[in-house]
């Protein structure tokens, strides 16, 4: 059997591990629906995840005409217990997931999670699909204070740290992604099936995957 050169797989949540837009849209726009705007569909709010929630309401915000800094700030609460209340309607792990899980947990490899999303959120979410208990490490927007987000390096090194340590790569959808990988120093992989419409290439991605099918064989093929 091949070897697969890593300790730990390092997994972004939002458009990597779970398709959660359809959850997070309904959220934007309960409460953008407390001001009478709205509603959008999910393609318009689907590129504004992933740099934070405050980020995603804000740019959603924008789109309605409106850029009131007090208005986000009494919004954001209304957004995320409406999120807190909902958050696994929709949200589904990708197709192939699982699988890959299962084959990287049975050759030895540590899994994690990476996310912007707030920790607190981020752990009821994966509990409520049944995948908590296989992260060695879940660390989110929370998790080290305020400003810490992706594409700063904390978080990802965070994860290392907290899954053990040892040589790691990171998959993720967004450049908040690869770049919060490369200034950790480790490898990055981007998932085509994410939330922006970008190649890997363009991300800055050492590596990309179409489907979580091709995950295992490209690890075995690193070098
Ligand atoms: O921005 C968010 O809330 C989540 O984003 P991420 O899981 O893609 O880091
Ligand atoms: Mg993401």
């Amino acid at each position: 059997m091949t070897k697969i050169p890593f300790d730990i797989v390092g997994f972004d949540l939002d458009g990597t591990l779970l398709d959660t837009s359809a959850d997070l849209t309904a959220a934007v726009n309960h409460a953008l629906g407390t001001l009478g705007h709205g509603p959008f569909p999910v393609e318009t709010i689907r590129p504004f995840i992933g740099r934070g929630a405050r980020r995603m309401l804000e740019r959603a915000l924008a789109v309605a005409g409106v850029t009131d800094e007090a208005l986000l700030d009494a919004l954001q609460p209304i957004m995320l217990d409406h999120y807190a209340a909902n958050i696994a309607v929709h949200t589904r792990p990708y197709p192939g997931l699982i699988a890959a899980m299962d084959v990287l947990e049975a050759r030895g490899v540590r899994l994690a999670v990476c996310t912007n999303k707030r920790e607190y959120l981020a752990r009821p979410l994966l509990e409520t699909l049944g995948l908590a208990t296989r992260f060695a490490a879940i660390v989110g927007g929370d998790t080290l204070g305020p400003n810490r987000l992706k594409p700063l390096p904390d978080l990802v090194d965070e994860m290392v740290t907290r899954a053990g340590g040892g040589r790691a790569i990171f998959l993720g959808d967004t450049d908040n992604d690869t770049i919060a990988a490369r200034a950790a120093g480790i490898p990055s992989i981007a998932v085509s099936f994410g939330f922006v419409a970008c190649t890997a290439e363009e991300l800055g991605a050492d590596a990309g995957i179409d489907h979580y099918d091709e995950l295992v064989p490209l690890l075995e093929r690193w070098a």
